[in-house]
């Protein structure tokens, strides 16, 4: 008896990363031609992926996002809840949520890795209300969200250039975090509210976290003088942030987050202005996701 082809829906995001890429139809041709039936869509502007994964449920049994994390939230975002899996083919510029899951970060590698994926429920978030799937956080990083969004170039170059110059003048602030019946009052740099472990680029910014765990890890990072900043780096990028004294976290599946005034935060990467207080809600398994 012949086998049954799984169907999967590609979503492709044009200006993901560094933008096109030569051969791509064919490498996945090649790779699937036989053993997984596809079809091609490509993203027209933002919040289009999202309208196509609307409309693939339940005609399909994966959507694969080939983009960032920003194409991977809006599409996990639509599947979430729904018997639709979703598959990741990195393209970004960071590749948080691939990387956390091991996914090869060549294209024509994690096309064939695509091939023996398998799915596994993985959890997601939301904070006021809006969805995300990888990291969201408040402080520092949400604020070199907000300045890269407005910064007219893309990629990590631009990335790094909007963090240094923000480092210098970004004040530290108050915050008050409740959760569990636990109340913590403290100054800190940034929190992120991590679902896998990296920001993107193997930036860890929560060494221990898993995306099945139904728990969300919790990272504080406090303020700390500048001659350790670069230490905090080499940290960061050496997964060993959980041993600085300037860094804190907890694992919960819900938590409210209070600073004294309006904030910047960005969820997956991509800034957004939100009232306070912030909070977050973890859905335990709501997407299915290629996995190995
Ligand atoms: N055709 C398009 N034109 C303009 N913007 C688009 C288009 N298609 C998708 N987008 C938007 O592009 C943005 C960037 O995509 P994405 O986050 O996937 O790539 P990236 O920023 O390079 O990667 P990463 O988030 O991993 O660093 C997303 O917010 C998405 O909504």
């Amino acid at each position: 008896m012949p086998e049954i082809q799984p169907q999967y829906l590609i979503i492709y995001n044009p200006i993901a990363g560094a933008g096109k890429i030569q051969g791509l139809k064919k490498m996945v041709k090649k790779s699937w031609s036989g053993k997984i039936g596809y079809k091609w869509k490509k993203t027209k502007y933002a919040g289009h992926a999202a309208e196509i994964a609307r409309k693939a449920i339940g005609r399909y049994d994966a959507v694969i996002a080939i983009g960032g994390d920003g194409t991977v939230n809006e599409i996990a975002g639509a599947l979430a809840g729904s018997p639709t899996a979703m598959g990741v083919l990195p393209k970004g510029s960071g590749n948080g949520l691939a990387r956390h899951l091991g996914i090869p970060m060549e294209l024509k590698r994690a096309i064939k890795w695509m091939r023996k994926a398998k799915t596994q429920p993985m959890d997601t978030l939301e904070m006021n209300g809006k969805f995300f799937i990888n990291v969201a956080g408040i402080g520092f990083d949400a604020h070199v969200a907000h300045r890269f969004a407005k910064a007219g170039s893309r990629g990590l170059h631009t990335y790094v250039k909007e963090s240094i110059l923000a480092y210098f003048t970004y004040p530290k602030k108050n915050y008050r975090l409740q959760w569990n019946g636990q109340d913590l009052s403290t100054k800190a740099f940034l929190i992120s509210i991590a679902n896998s472990s990296q920001f993107g680029n193997n930036a860890y910014i929560a060494p221990h976290a898993s995306v099945s765990d139904g728990k969300v890890d919790v990272s504080i990072i406090r303020a700390c003088p500048i001659w350790y900043a670069p230490w905090m780096g080499y940290r960061l990028f050496t997964k060993s942030l959980h041993r600085s004294r300037f860094y804190q976290s907890f694992q919960t599946k819900e938590v409210l987050i209070s600073c004294e005034r309006e904030e910047e935060v960005h969820l997956d990467g991509e800034a957004v202005q939100m009232e306070l207080p912030l909070t977050v809600k973890l859905h335990r398994g709501n997407l299915l996701m290629l996995r190995r």
